[in-house]
């Protein structure tokens, strides 16, 4: 990790030493203190991160972000937020990896996701976090959708796992986390 040096840190720094900030600003990277308390570290540093990319002119495909499970559920929950918050900060794909799962946002449509060999075995899911979504297909898991109603207090498709094909197939007419698991 020392020769690890991230080109920015941004946040509100309440649980960032500053002789590790100083370090760091000494080896170079860029420091912006984001004080504010009614957004996220997570939120505020997409965008920072974005404006950063956009300043010096580096493109990206897409946000990798790795996050601890420290057994914070407001966190967890909060994180969840961030990927629907963050269609109005990035145009870039959103991916939000933690311990042995990645999730990420699926807009309103139908969407192919390839899903290499190596994790068929292993779980997958569909989220209708914030609203029910009342028309879901897919194709490629072991427990298909079938124009199905997900709702939190009703069916939300968890432990679900892949039926063996390379693409899942899947159709939502509202906004819907898909979570898979990744290899160790
Ligand atoms: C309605 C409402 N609830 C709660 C808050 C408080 N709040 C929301 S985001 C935020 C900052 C969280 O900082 P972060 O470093 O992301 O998380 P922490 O580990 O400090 O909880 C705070 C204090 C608020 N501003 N408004
Ligand atoms: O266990 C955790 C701890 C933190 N996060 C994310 O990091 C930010 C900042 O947290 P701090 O406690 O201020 O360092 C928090 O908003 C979460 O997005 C986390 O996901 N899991």
């Amino acid at each position: 990790m020392a020769n690890c040096i991230p080109h920015l840190i941004t946040g509100d720094f309440d649980s960032l030493d500053f002789s590790l900030q100083e370090f760091y600003r000494k080896k170079g990277s860029q420091i912006i203190h984001t004080p504010d308390q009614n957004e996220t570290d997570f939120t505020k540093s997409l965008r920072e991160s974005t404006n950063f990319l956009r300043e010096k002119n580096i493109s990206a495909d897409s946000f990798l972000i790795v996050c601890r499970n420290g057994g914070r559920m407001d966190h967890i929950l909060s994180n969840l937020n961030t990927l629907y918050l963050a269609k109005n900060i990035t145009c870039l794909p959103v991916f939000l990896f933690s311990g042995d799962s990645i999730i990420w946002l699926l807009d309103e449509g139908q969407h192919k996701i390839h899903v290499p060999p190596s994790v068929h075995h292993l779980h997958c899911g569909l989220i209708p976090l914030g609203e029910p979504c009342h028309h879901v297909t897919t194709t490629g898991l072991k427990w298909n959708l079938r124009n199905d109603r997900l709702n939190f207090g009703g069916l939300i498709c968890t432990s679900n796992t892949f039926s063996g094909l390379e693409v899942v197939t899947v159709e939502t007419e509202r906004k819907l986390l898909w979570t898979m698991g990744t290899e160790e």
